[in-house]
């Protein structure tokens, strides 16, 4: 198996360049992060060059965090903004050669809500395309982000049947799924065609994948089974320094 580690919780506490770093030396195969922008992009793209690890993903910004907010993508009367985030992370992405970007949907509800969001992603991939590019989105759990839009693998399915656009994949976060759906080696293998990219953390504390109600050695069997052979994003909270949270990650090799 191959692992991408996501630098938004692990080694978080370092400059995103030192985290890839850390990454590279550890023995990940790959890279992910969740909202790099405060960090110009050649500094990233000097990193990966050093470390040789690709970037595989970013998000779109989430907004005004302070006033609660947690993406923009399917907010009413946000329009200019969630445009404005996609073309951000577009053009970041493309300057660090990342070719995931996850769009936020945000806290929103209701048919008005799904219309926006199926037209700001309709602009995403359309954008994204050129660049080879492919858009994410991903249905987060209800306890951790109550209000969000998206929460789960069947409406994030019928989002992209109705978008129509090939580039329109599934973030299938095993975290998230067990929380809210369980029964994860049927779901994966039902959505395969319409993942882009799969992560996971312990459930349901989101920690290291080596305890928990989860067995991720199960699960990684499976997924390899699948044929599935793009990196695994580690995004779990180390609850102490991130190097003495990975004794999984030689065990699942
Ligand atoms: O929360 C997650 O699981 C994610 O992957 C988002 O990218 C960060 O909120
Ligand atoms: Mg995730």
């Amino acid at each position: 198996m191959k692992f991408s580690a996501n630098l938004g919780f692990l080694w978080a506490d370092r400059p995103l360049p030192d985290a890839i770093r850390a990454a590279a030396k550890a023995g990940f195969d790959a890279v992910e992060c969740h909202w790099p922008y405060a960090v110009p992009a050649a500094e990233v793209k000097a990193a990966l060059n050093e470390t040789g690890l690709p970037m595989l993903g970013l998000n779109t910004v989430r907004g005004d965090v302070e006033a609660g907010e947690n993406g923009l993508a399917a907010l009413p009367g946000r329009e200019a903004d969630a445009r404005a985030s996609i073309d951000e992370a577009i053009a970041y992405g493309r300057d660090i050669g990342a070719g995931k970007v996850h769009v936020m949907a945000g806290f929103a509800e209701g048919p008005e809500a799904e219309a926006v969001f199926l037209a700001n992603l309709r602009h995403a991939c359309a954008a994204a395309a050129p660049h080879g590019m492919s858009i994410l989105i991903e249905p987060l759990n209800r306890y951790d982000a109550p209000g969000y839009f998206l929460t789960t693998t069947d409406q994030a399915r019928g989002l992209i049947e109705a978008a129509g656009a090939p580039n329109l994949k599934l973030m299938f976060d095993c975290y998230h799924v067990q929380l809210m759906e369980g029964d994860l080696t049927h779901r994966l293998q039902a959505l395969l065609p319409l993942i882009g990219h799969i992560q996971f953390a312990s459930v349901p504390d989101r920690g290291a994948p080596d305890h928990g109600e989860v067995s991720f050695a199960h699960v990684f069997e499976v997924i390899e089974g699948l044929g599935w052979m793009a990196p695994l994003g580690a995004e779990y909270k180390p609850t102490g320094p991130t190097d003495d949270s990975l004794g999984w990650l030689a065990s699942f090799r």
